[in-house]
């Protein structure tokens, strides 16, 4: 019996391994030699190298186009801009799905939002959004823009003026997490945390939540990879993670909360306008309504509160960088006898008047791109696009580190320099939000979140490493969201 067993596995490792590394049909692209069972995922298993940057070292060995078996799903690595829009632009009606997993299920509560939703739910809900970004009174968002920025100013401008009492120094993660997260609660949920409450509270457990979270989709791994692992990682999710009933609970008392001070003539955010458009009497009403702001939330908190982090820390160790947006800025700000805001020098209106500083924000998303990877597309359908065999079920990444970081399309890509966006936007391979129907719903605001901090960090401060240090660590963190290691900062106040 037990040889016969054997037998059996081992017959089926080999029709496996031939299975996965045999060219099946004509125009099939290859890839590194795939294993049973756990296809390549042992290439992740190095320590030197994060997943992205082992896909992108794969690029010089099978181009930018290859096939990798994320354990048993065809998954295809894609670093060439005309195919990435060949797929999600031209052939988008083909590739709208999400993957079918347990990390995907659970995060995405099953399928039915709009980030993780499959293709069903997705067009149902997304123009839901759409609709309701336009009519709540979101047009306010430049003002709530500018008073969640100017907050930030103001704590810290006190650890400035408390810096005689020892503070030490500043470190910019959870503020930089609050600010974002203050900015998607205004916006969507007409709330705030006043930066006074204690950073190590409430919010932060909810930070602490929603890293969890992020955390699952990190590394998912080989309970969404390995089919026979998938109904036990899907039952450990859905009976014992705890994370994600926190998050939902504190969503749903808003919920609850706005359907009961609702005033339909004149609704107050984005989950107002939502309400208006279900039947709020249906709990599966109230749980769609959840979801969406759970995933607006967690979509629009870590990932620009990241790339901020970044920003902060590549000031840091690039002063003459520094020194040349200062300059710019302050002679912008001289320039305006009054300021078009109630709370701040700088505004989204000046962005024309800044271009050093916008081509550093851009050269800073390119040069530590906080997702990677993007969000992983499903093929529904078997097709040839360029003359590339994409079979159905296959996922599809969109490979945003290669496209910042290959020779091919850059000068020096590890070095930091914001001139090269001065005179040309690289609009062609500088894609962090994706392309097509389905990017990023937040674009512009990330765009206008990250420029009102950046502008009005940088004119009113500056900022080094602390006393001692030379530069900070650069190195990344794998996650959903790349993010830099624990890091603290000097900041002095500008005159
Ligand atoms: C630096 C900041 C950000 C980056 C780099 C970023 C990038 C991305 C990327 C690459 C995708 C995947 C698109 C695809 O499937 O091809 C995405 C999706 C999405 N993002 Fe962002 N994002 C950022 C900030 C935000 C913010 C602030 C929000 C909103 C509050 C947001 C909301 C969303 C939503 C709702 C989706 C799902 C879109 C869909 O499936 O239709 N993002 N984002």
């Amino acid at each position: 019996m037990y040889t016969l067993i054997i037998v059996l596995i081992v017959l089926y490792l080999i029709y496996n391994f031939i299975h996965k590394n045999s060219k099946r049909y004509k125009n099939e692209v290859t890839g590194p030699i795939a294993f049973p069972v756990i296809g390549n995922l042992h290439l992740f298993f190095s320590k030197k190298r994060h997943p992205h940057q082992i896909l992108t070292d794969l690029t010089k060995k099978y181009g930018l186009v290859y096939r990798f078996y994320m354990g048993h799903i065809y998954s295809l690595v894609v670093t060439d801009p005309d195919l990435i829009r060949e797929i999600f632009v031209k052939n988008f009606d083909n590739f709208t799905d999400r993957l079918h997993l347990p990390s995907i299920k659970y995060v995405g509560g099953n399928y039915k939002g709009v980030v993780m939703a499959d293709e069903y739910y997705w067009k149902i809900n997304k123009a839901k959004i759409i609709s309701s970004f336009s009519n709540s009174n979101l047009k306010k968002v430049s003002h709530i823009l500018e008073k969640t920025a100017s907050d930030l100013l103001n704590v810290m401008n006190e650890y400035c003026s408390d810096q005689g009492g020892n503070k030490g120094n500043w470190a910019p993660r959870l503020y930089c997490q609050k600010y974002t997260m203050n900015i998607v609660l205004r916006y969507i949920f007409n709330l705030e945390i006043p930066y006074e409450e204690n950073v190590n509270g409430r919010v932060s457990e909810l930070i602490d939540s929603i890293n969890s979270i992020l955390q699952i989709l990190k590394s998912g791994g080989a309970g969404d990879y390995i089919s026979f692992l998938s109904p036990f990682y899907d039952f450990y999710l859905t009976h014992f993670q705890k994370d994600m009933p926190k998050i939902n609970k504190f969503i749903e008392e808003i919920v609850m909360e706005h359907i009961q001070t609702i005033d339909k003539e004149n609704p107050r955010d984005l989950i107002d306008s939502l309400i208006l458009q279900y039947d709020v009497t249906k709990q599966e009403s109230i749980n769609d309504i959840s979801c969406f702001g759970r995933e607006l939330f967690m979509a629009g908190t870590e990932s620009t509160a990241n790339s901020l982090i970044w920003f902060i820390l590549i000031m840091a160790n690039n002063p003459n960088v520094q020194e040349k947006i200062y300059g710019e800025l302050k002679s912008v700000s001289n320039q305006k006898s009054i300021s078009d805001s109630e709370y701040l020098k700088l505004t989204l209106k000046d962005r024309n008047s800044t271009p050093y500083l916008n081509a550093s924000i851009k050269e800073s998303m390119r040069y530590k791109n906080i997702g990677p990877l993007g969000i992983p597309r499903a093929c529904k359908k078997d097709i040839v696009i360029n003359d590339i065999f994409i079979p159905a079920g296959c996922q599809v990444f969109q490979n945003f580190h290669g496209l910042s970081h290959i020779d091919q399309f850059w000068n020096e890509p590890y070095q930091f320099l914001p001139e090269r966006f001065l005179n040309n936007s690289h609009s062609d391979v500088f894609i962090p939000f994706s392309v097509g129907p389905r990017n990023c719903l937040g674009l512009s605001l990330a765009q206008d979140e990250m420029y009102l901090a950046c502008a009005n960090v940088m004119l009113n401060y500056k900022i080094s490493p602390p006393d001692g240090v030379e530069t900070l660590d650069e190195s990344e963190i794998f996650g959903i969201a790349i993010h830099p290691h624990h890091f603290e900062v000097k900041l002095e106040k500008r005159q």
